[in-house]
């Protein structure tokens, strides 16, 4: 017989350092690659390989409400633009399900869909609520700022766009300036031995 997985969630500190382990482990790839933008860069990270890893995701989930509830942002519901923030999104609402709160996922459609409901915003609707933008990471800050703009068109509050990884790429100020929100990210490239 398996064992149960014990389910209690680690402290804070804990989570955060077991997913940095993790992310400078499994996601972090060296080489000469091609952007989602376009652009050139010598490495990759494929943060997939974390938010959707059986132990990352949870971990994911914690640190990333977590650093919302720090800036003192509020939120009602969180996602962004499919697929690499979907993961992001609903790991948060796990996160804040086990604290007791209510908070919903969504997804941004890359194009409206044109039939159904022929919605760009998938989920419980996000009209009137507060609505975080997420992302596993931002280059440009292009899939971002279309996500918001997504959330915006249907009605919801973009309070804050919140990354796992920030690239300091200029994602930040290209955000702050064009969205007027507060850009926050969890780990920056310097935490992950990047330069
Ligand atoms: O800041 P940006 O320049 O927009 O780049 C970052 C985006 O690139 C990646 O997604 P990608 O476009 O590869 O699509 P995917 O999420 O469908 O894999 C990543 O998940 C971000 O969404
Ligand atoms: O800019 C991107 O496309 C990008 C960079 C990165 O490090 N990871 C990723 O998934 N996308």
């Amino acid at each position: 017989m398996t064992a149960p997985l014990d389910s209690a969630l680690p402290d804070l500190a804990t989570a955060r350092a077991r997913l940095l382990e993790l992310i400078k482990e499994l996601a972090v790839v060296h080489g000469r690659v091609t952007l989602s933008s376009g652009k050139e860069a010598d490495y990759y990270i494929d943060l997939r390989r974390i938010t959707l890893h059986h132990e990352a995701s949870q971990l994911v989930g914690q640190v990333m409400l977590d650093l919302v509830d720090r800036a003192g942002v509020a939120l009602e519901a969180a996602g962004g633009l499919t697929m690499g923030a979907d993961p992001v999104g609903t790991a948060m609402m796990h996160a804040a399900r086990e604290a007791g709160r209510e908070v919903d996922a969504f997804v941004v459609r890359k194009v409206q869909k044109s039939y159904g409901m022929g919605r760009q915003v998938e989920g419980p609707s996000v009209e009137g609520r507060k609505v975080v933008v997420v992302e596993d990471t931002s280059t440009t800050g292009g899939s971002a700022l279309t996500a918001v703009e997504g959330v915006r068109n249907a009605g919801g509050n973009v309070t804050a766009v919140a990354v796992i990884v920030d690239r300091a790429t200029g994602a930040k100020e290209r955000i702050e300036a064009e969205a007027g929100v507060p850009y926050l990210y969890a780990f920056s490239k310097d935490e992950l031995g990047l330069d």
